[in-house]
């Protein structure tokens, strides 16, 4: 892994005690000549856009709701045959109101513009996933992905009916408690209507409907804002680089600005969405419950030069204890075990001190695993 120490990569800045200042403060990059060397990403890694668009299926969730089987049937065959190919798909009627989505936005403009002193004092700590970070400064000394992003996770298994309440209150000190409301009200929408894009995936599997739902029932949200300010280095930098996401089952709600992109038939095609409609796509940890069917897709989001890009990304991840494993209905000899049992600990940690989330995070998960426990003699 690049410099873990705990300093950050610092530019001179007046904004900070000692001379020095985190790495990402827009203000302070906005008005910067040339791009700092550790956002500068090799060109033959910025692959030219096809310019085409990926069109995924748009599935009225509603139909779940009306018991008209033939009508899911068609809905399950439509996810079926995208989850094969690339892992993404576009709900609507999902439930939530449009007006909590704007209240989401609107408040990641509160989070994002407080002053950078209040952002460091929710930075998130090494060897967790909650909290502010600013292009990973202080993870990664190079490619660094031109975004600032806040995390937290809310987990299933808590009786807490405010755990992202608590959270806002913990890293902000009560000054963003109304964002916290938001975002409470935000996740536990998410957690209402997910259980139908479960189980319409286990439908769509020809595996038992509760399959997923169960096994993601005690599970939790790592629920991330991405805010991807407007970027004058837009060509030599990208907003998030290529990864597959390696989690489970991820709830994406995009604005408008595009720059989302899925690289399928290798070519990197724009994914746009409706804006009353969640992106769902298949993680790494998905992929292997499907026993490889179901694709975890590479994806990346482009920089901006003109316009701030936000999203709100819900990953969704089982108890981190329990076995990654396909139904029995999914393995058979023909299609023999393709990925061995882990836990989502297990390939967390790896994400987070072993091995920077990329193309290749499951493949180089399972060498890991495999080389540390080699099967025996
Ligand atoms: C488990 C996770 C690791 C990341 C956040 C969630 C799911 C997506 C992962 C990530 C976004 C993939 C690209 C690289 C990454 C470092 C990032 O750009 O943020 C990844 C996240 C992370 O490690 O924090
Ligand atoms: O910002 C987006 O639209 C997607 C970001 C993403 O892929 C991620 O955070 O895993
Ligand atoms: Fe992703």
């Amino acid at each position: 892994m690049e410099s873990s120490d705990a300093t950050h990569i610092h530019f001179p800045s007046p904004n900070d005690e000692n001379g020095m200042m985190p790495i990402f403060d827009k203000d302070f990059l906005r008005n910067l000549k040339d791009i700092p060397k550790e956002f500068y990403w090799p060109s033959e890694e910025i692959v030219e856009s096809s310019k085409e668009e990926l069109r995924v299926p748009v599935i009225d969730l509603g139909v779940l709701k009306t018991g008209d089987e033939a009508a899911i049937a068609k809905a399950a065959e439509l996810v079926r045959n995208a989850c094969i190919k690339h892992g993404f798909f576009q709900v609507t009627n999902h439930g939530v109101d449009p007006n909590l989505i704007n209240a989401a936005y609107q408040e990641m403009d509160t989070i994002f513009n407080l002053p950078m002193t209040k952002k460091l004092i929710a930075k998130k700590k090494p060897g967790t996933q909650e909290g502010y970070a600013g292009a990973h400064g202080d993870r990664y000394s190079s490619k660094l992905p031109w975004k600032e992003t806040l995390t937290w996770i809310y987990d299933y298994n808590k009786e807490s009916k405010s755990q992202v309440v608590d959270f806002f209150d913990a890293f902000f000190g009560g000054e963003l408690h109304r964002t916290g409301l938001v975002y409470q009200k935000y996740c536990d929408a998410v957690k209402e209507f997910s259980p139908l894009v479960l189980e319409l995936l286990a439908i769509s599997l020809g595996v038992d409907r509760l399959q997923y739902v169960k096994f993601y029932e005690d599970g939790m949200q790592l629920m991330r804002c991405n805010s991807y300010p407007a970027c004058v280095f837009s060509d030599h930098t990208l907003g998030t680089g290529p990864h597959n996401d390696p989690t489970g089952v991820t709830f994406l709600h995009q604005d408008q600005v595009g720059g989302l992109e899925v690289f399928v038939d290798n070519k990197w095609l724009a994914l746009h969405s409706r804006p009353d409609a969640f992106i769902i796509n298949i993680g790494d940890c998905f992929m292997a419950l499907t026993n490889g069917i179901y694709k975890s897709c590479l994806h990346r989001v482009l920089a901006n030069k003109e316009r701030e890009r936000k999203s709100l990304a819900c990953f969704m991840n089982s108890r981190v204890d329990k076995a990654v494993r396909p139904p029995e209905a999914l393995i058979s000899p023909q299609e023999p075990r393709k990925y061995p049992d882990f836990t989502w600990a297990e390939f967390r940690d790896f994400t987070q001190e072993h091995h920077r989330a990329d193309p290749e995070t499951l493949d180089a998960f399972v060498s890991w695993i495999r080389s540390s426990n080699p099967p025996p003699e």
